[in-house]
C-alpha cells in the first residue's frame, strides 16, 4: 500500500468542512448479482468493474440492450443489466462527491502494465543524452526534462515539479497532414510523437498500453451515460474520434532539499474529461478534502485511479466535480523514484460539448461551471478545441 508514513509535507490528513456529500466508509449500497461493486467505500471508493462486464472481451455493444432497460427499470432478470446499473450507480456517487474512485476488474491485462512500467521505467533511468534523443520541442511530443509547474494552471505561482514526463498521443503518429484536421498547433494532441530507439519495444508497447486505455476510456464513458441516466451510447458519437494523451510522470529521486513550494507535482485539476491514472506503491497522491484537507489516494494492486476533469464537471453542468490533486515529496532520505501513467481522455476535437440540460439542477452548494473565458449570457457550449485554448489563454494571459 502506499507509503502513507513516508510522506511529510504541510496540510495532509483530513481535515477542513468535508466533501460536499459525505459518505461513511464500509457503507456500500452497490450491489451487483455477484455481490458489492464497490469493494472499499470511502472518499476514493474502490469500484469493482467485473460485475458491468467490463473485462468481457469484444465491443460494448452486445451490452447495450440489457443495460438501456436497466436505467428504463424494467429490468429485473437480467444480471448483466442489473450488474451495469449498480457500476454505473457507484461511479455517479464517487464523481459527485470527490471526482476520484479507482477501478479493478477492468480486464487491462497486468502483463502489459508490468511491461509499460518496465520499458518507461528503462528510458527515464538511462543517461541524460539518451533521454535527449526522444527530447520533444514546440510542436512534438517526447521526453521533456520538467514539464514546468502544474500549479500555475491553477493560476498560483510555484517553482517547477520535480518531475521528468514522456508524453505520446493518439494521433501523434499520423502524418502532418492528417494532424491539421483535428485543430491548429495549440492543441496539444496535433503534435507528433517521438519516440526513443531504447529500449527495444518502447513504441510497441506503449501502443499497446493506449489501444488498452481507448477500450477502458470508452466503456467508463458508456458507464458515465448510465450514471447520468441517459442512453448508455449518449457519449459514442462524441468520443468515437478521440484525441487523448498518455503521459509518464517520472518522480525523481530527491538529492536535495526540495525549494520552498516545490513538489512532485502541484495542485491542480486536470483540464479534460477524465484521466485514468496507474501508480505505483511509493505513493505521495493527495486529493482535496473539504476546505483545505487532504486524503491520500492509495495504491490498489491492479488497480487505475480514475478522475474526472474539469470539461466533465462542465459537461455535467457542476453536478460532477473536478477535484485538486497533488503529489508530495517524499520524506528526506527516501531515495526511490515513482512512476505514474495518466491517460488524459479528450472527446473528439470537434464534439459539441455544453452542460447536459436533462441532468436538472446540480446540488445545493455546487453552481454550475464556467467555460474558461465566457461571457454572462454567452451559450454556454465549446468543443474541446476551443476548451484548451481558452484554458491556455485563462492561464497564461
Ligand atoms: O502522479 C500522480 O499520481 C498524479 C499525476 C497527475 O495528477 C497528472 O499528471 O495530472
Ligand atoms: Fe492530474
Amino acid at each position: 500500500m502506499s507509503g502513507h508514513s513516508e510522506y511529510g509535507g504541510s496540510g495532509s490528513g483530513a481535515g477542513g468542512g468535508g466533501p460536499r456529500s459525505p459518505r461513511g466508509p464500509g457503507s456500500s449500497k452497490n450491489s451487483g448479482p455477484g455481490g458489492p461493486v464497490t469493494v472499499l467505500d470511502g472518499y476514493v471508493p474502490v469500484i469493482d468493474l467485473s460485475a458491468a462486464g467490463t473485462a468481457i472481451a469484444g465491443t460494448p455493444n452486445a451490452r447495450t440492450a440489457t443495460a438501456r432497460t436497466a436505467v428504463a427499470g424494467t429490468d429485473t432478470g437480467s444480471d448483466c443489466g442489473a450488474g451495469r446499473l449498480a457500476v454505473a450507480r457507484a461511479i455517479g456517487n464517487a464523481c459527485e462527491n470527490s471526482g476520484f474512485f479507482t477501478v479493478v476488474g477492468h480486464g487491462v491485462p497486468q502483463e502489459l502494465v508490468d511491461d509499460m512500467y518496465g520499458k518507461t521505467e528503462e528510458f527515464f533511468t538511462a543517461p541524460r543524452k539518451e533521454k535527449e534523443r526522444a527530447a520533444g520541442g514546440p510542436g512534438t511530443c517526447g521526453f521533456r526534462s520538467s514539464a514546468g509547474s502544474a500549479a500555475k494552471s491553477m493560476g498560483v505561482e510555484a517553482p517547477a515539479d520535480l518531475c521528468e514526463i514522456f508524453t505520446a498521443n493518439v494521433l501523434g503518429d499520423h502524418g502532418a497532414d492528417v494532424r491539421a484536421r483535428y485543430g491548429d498547433e495549440s492543441a496539444p494532441w496535433t503534435r507528433a510523437n517521438v519516440w526513443p530507439s531504447q529500449p527495444a519495444g518502447f513504441r510497441d508497447t506503449w501502443h499497446a498500453y493506449m489501444r488498452e486505455m481507448e477500450r477502458l476510456g470508452r466503456e467508463l464513458m458508456r458507464l458515465f451515460a448510465l450514471a447520468l441516466g441517459l442512453d448508455e451510447e449518449f457519449f459514442e458519437d462524441k468520443v468515437d474520434r478521440h484525441v487523448s494523451t498518455v503521459v509518464a510522470n517520472f518522480y525523481y529521486p530527491q538529492n536535495r532539499p526540495p525549494l520552498p513550494g516545490q513538489l512532485r507535482k502541484g495542485p491542480h485539476t486536470d483540464w479534460g474529461n477524465l484521466t485514468i491514472l496507474h501508480q505505483d506503491d511509493i505513493g505521495g497522491l493527495q486529493v482535496r478534502y473539504g476546505e483545505s484537507g487532504w486524503r491520500d489516494v492509495p495504491f490498489v494492486p491492479g488497480g487505475f485511479v480514475i478522475n474526472i476533469g474539469d470539461m466533465m464537471a462542465f459537461w455535467t453542468g457542476g453536478r460532477w466535480v473536478s477535484t485538486l490533486h497533488r503529489v508530495l515529496n517524499p520524506e528526506r532520505g527516501h531515495d526511490r523514484s515513482r512512476l505514474s501513467l495518466p491517460f488524459f481522455h479528450m472527446p473528439n476535437h470537434d464534439a459539441v460539448v455544453e452542460p447536459l440540460a436533462q441532468l436538472g439542477s446540480p446540488g445545493a452548494d455546487a453552481g454550475p461551471v464556467e467555460a474558461p473565458g465566457s461571457n454572462a449570457g454567452a451559450v454556454p457550449a465549446t468543443t474541446p478545441g476551443q476548451w484548451y485554448r481558452d484554458k491556455m489563454a485563462a492561464t497564461f494571459s
